[in-house]
């Protein structure tokens, strides 16, 4: 692990209740862990189990309404310093493929011809080189959410954050995609929040996993995952993987 000594994030007893319609919803109960700089956290749940909540407030786009947290070291700036992914890529349909990537440059002002470069690298990363071009109606929702993901890591963000991302993906991208955004990660020292459903996406991408709950909506458990880097999709084959992955199964209650 690579944590240092004053940890990146601190959550202490965060909540966040929504009040609708005379409803109240108890998305998130007492999130409370620490995770340092360079860390990988996986957070791994049942549907509505605050999991999208949690990295809402993470982003800054949703208050809490109970407990502490703080994000980032001195200096840190998080309308330049996060860069977020969520579910639906939530493209701008009139922009082409490279100009929706360059969304969070222009918005920062950050010099248009190196953000250009960096925006065609990320696209080659994430496997579209050649649709730069494209508008995106013209691609799948699986390449869509890829140029989202691309976007989210133009402005050379210290924070990323990852909402299912690789929801909408075929299989075998998926496990493609886990192998490059791990690649992404280890050479970029940033550090990952990444929402999902799947366990063994969870235990295979993450240096440490948080476990959520529903009914109510609260932390099951929090480790740290110490598997051999650089992790390959065979290391899912190993026992130690496979007793991980069965402690996130026990803390959710699937046999
Ligand atoms: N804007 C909102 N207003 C009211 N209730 C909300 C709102 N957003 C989420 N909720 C409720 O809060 C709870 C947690 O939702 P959240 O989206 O955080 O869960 P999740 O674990 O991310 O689910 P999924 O995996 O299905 O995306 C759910 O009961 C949901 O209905």
């Amino acid at each position: 692990m690579r944590a240092s000594a004053e940890p990146f994030l601190s959550l202490r007893g965060v909540s966040k209740t929504y009040r609708t319609g005379g409803r109240e919803t108890v998305a998130v109960s007492d999130a409370s862990f620490d995770l340092g700089d360079g860390e990988f956290l996986a957070l791994v749940g049942p549907s509505g189990c605050g999991k999208s909540t949690l990295l809402k407030i993470l982003a800054g786009l949703h208050p809490h309404d109970g407990g502490e947290l703080r994000i980032g070291h001195a200096g840190f700036d998080p309308g330049r310093d996060i860069g977020v992914a969520f579910q639906a890529p939530l493209l701008l349909k009139w922009r082409r493929v490279l100009d929706n990537v360059m969304l969070p440059a222009e918005i920062l002002g950050l010099p248009t011809k190196a953000a250009r470069e960096r925006a065609r690298d990320l696209l080659a990363l994430v496997g579209l080189e050649g649709n730069e071009d494209k508008y995106p109606y013209e691609l799948s929702g699986g390449m869509q959410q890829r140029v989202s993901l691309a976007r989210a890591l133009v402005h050379d963000p210290k924070l990323v954050l990852l909402d299912e991302p690789f929801g909408a993906l075929d299989a075998l991208t998926r496990e493609r995609m886990n192998l490059e955004i791990r690649r992404i990660w280890a050479s970029s020292g940033k550090t990952v929040v990444l929402v999902t459903h799947g366990v063994q996406e969870a235990v295979f991408c993450a240096t440490q996993v948080a476990v959520l709950t529903a009914g109510p909506a609260r932390m099951a458990d929090h480790f740290a995952v110490d598997l051999p880097e650089p992790r390959e999709l065979a290391i899912r084959n190993t026992p130690e993987f496979g007793a991980l992955a069965r402690r996130v199964y026990d803390r959710l209650g699937i046999a």
